[in-house]
């Protein structure tokens, strides 16, 4: 119904340079599927949505709506919004009745069509109230109410259920789920744009993660679990861990688990260098410290809330922490390794030792510093050599970041030291006095 053809959003910049947001790619939407889409916060979902339901034009590109140019096109779509974007000044049945009016259709047909939708969504009753008068719960039905009642043939929704307290969320998904399975839902495809792990795995038929720096596709399939879900069964929870590994290690998330036997099941391209995620050392110990106040394990977004974190916030932390082998994700819990609890519990220079071992064992960036160092006569090696690597695998900014946390990492665990006005790696300070004294003994 909707395809994307290598659709890309930059933004211009008065230097010149621009912001790509979204790297050339392609998507399709096609009838009787719920498709979600998942990524971490700025890695363009929202973006996606924009482009894909015709609200804005791709830099580049083209979105075709049944294989006609989306700009020239009838289109019949709706969107609800997190925010749900209802007119104050209207009361509920005006607001549902709005865009029928936009469309032209009679006041007598819109009117019966927006009672009988505010019926449908469990709103009887409620049409001469203004928003204001509303629940939260209640006023993302009259969203949806709005969005129905045009009858679109595919409905984007814009994290509709995260402003919501977590018992209304779940009702409302619920609903959702009931409305669109017995088809009385007027609508052939659900476009759902979240955060939120368990919502898609609950909800979506297809699921697609979105990388970020600029926004790519990281992993496309489809969830052939059967409704209604079971969170806690065993394919449920694979597939939520997979997503988040996805999310926080995509070069070892190698492919979505088979949703019966749990075994992967088809392999992507491999990368080379794992992304560093941005996060310092000292993050991590203070993460590790508090898991182990915790017992050693505990749900990722339990922990967000109690640190009154953003996840986004908190998952570069968790990322680094599991590329370090300090903790594992299990069923959407982190839960603390040997390794990682006798980091967490060490002193600082025990802790930077362990760190040390940890980072040349399985970062390959670090290593490959370290090595390229001690094998120079001089002990140092220009940053360019390792930009130049990283550029054939990360944008420009990307690979600078890299080197930057790189250098943060390497600095804290004593594996080097970086020399900002030469813009060279070097020997940690420690072991450049050993060398000269070394050289010195030797010129004696
Ligand atoms: N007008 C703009 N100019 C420059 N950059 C922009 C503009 N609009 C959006 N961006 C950038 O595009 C990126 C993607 O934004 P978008 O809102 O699509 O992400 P998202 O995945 O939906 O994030 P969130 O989950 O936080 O809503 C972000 O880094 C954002 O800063």
């Amino acid at each position: 119904m909707i395809r994307a053809e290598r659709i890309e959003k930059y933004y211009a910049q008065p230097s010149q340079n621009r912001i790509q947001v979204i790297s050339p790619t392609d998507l399709s939407i096609i009838p009787g599927e719920i498709l979600a889409l998942l990524g971490p916060s700025g890695s363009g979902k929202s973006t996606m949505l924009r482009m894909l339901s015709g609200l804005s034009r791709p830099s580049a590109g083209q979105v075709f709506w049944h294989e006609k140019p989306i700009g020239d096109a009838e289109i019949n779509v709706s969107i609800v919004f997190q925010s749900f974007a209802l007119f104050p000044w209207l009361t509920v049945l005006e607001n549902v009745e709005a865009p029928l009016k936009a469309r032209g259709v009679d006041p007598e047909t819109r009117r019966e069509r927006s009672l009988n939708m505010l019926t449908t969504v469990g709103l009887e009753g409620f049409q001469a109230a203004y928003p204001k008068e509303l629940s939260g719960g209640m006023r993302q039905r009259v969203g949806f109410a709005r969005a129905l009642v045009v009858e679109p043939e595919v409905l984007f929704m814009d994290e509709p259920f995260s402003a919501l307290d977590v018992l209304t969320a779940e009702n409302l998904r619920s609903e959702l789920l009931e409305l669109w399975s017995n088809k009385t839902m007027p609508t052939r495809a659900v476009f759902i744009v979240t955060h939120n792990i368990e919502e898609a795995v609950l909800l979506a038929d297809r699921i697609i993660v979105l990388g970020r720096n600029p926004g790519h596709i990281r992993t496309d399939f489809k969830v052939q679990l059967q409704h209604p879900r079971d969170r806690k069964s065993e394919p449920f929870t694979n597939l939520v861990d997979y997503i988040y590994k996805v999310l926080t290690r995509p070069e070892i998330a190698a492919a979505a688990p088979d949703q019966t036997t749990g075994k992967p099941v088809r392999d992507q391209r491999q990368m080379h260098y794992q992304m560093l995620p941005h996060a310092r050392p000292g993050g991590v110990a203070g993460l590790l410290e508090l898991l182990i106040d915790k017992g050693g394990r505990d749900d990722i977004y339990r922990l967000a809330d109690d640190l009154a974190f953003e996840i986004d916030d908190l998952l570069p932390i968790v990322d680094a922490a599991q590329i370090l082998g300090f903790l594992k994700i299990e069923e959407g819990d982190a839960s603390i390794t040997p390794k990682g609890s006798d980091f967490g519990n060490s002193e600082i220079l025990r802790q930077k030792e362990i760190f040390r071992e940890a980072a040349l064992e399985n970062v390959l960036l670090l290593r490959q510093i370290r090595r390229a160092i001690e094998t120079k006569s001089d002990n140092t090696v220009p940053e360019e050599f390792f930009l130049d690597m990283l550029d054939e695998q990360f944008s420009a900014e990307e690979s600078q970041r890299q080197v930057e946390t790189a250098v943060n990492w390497g600095r804290y665990a004593e594996l080097f030291d970086f020399d900002a006005a030469r813009r060279r790696f070097t020997l940690p300070e420690a072991e450049q006095e050993e060398a000269e004294a070394a050289d010195a003994e030797d010129a004696e």
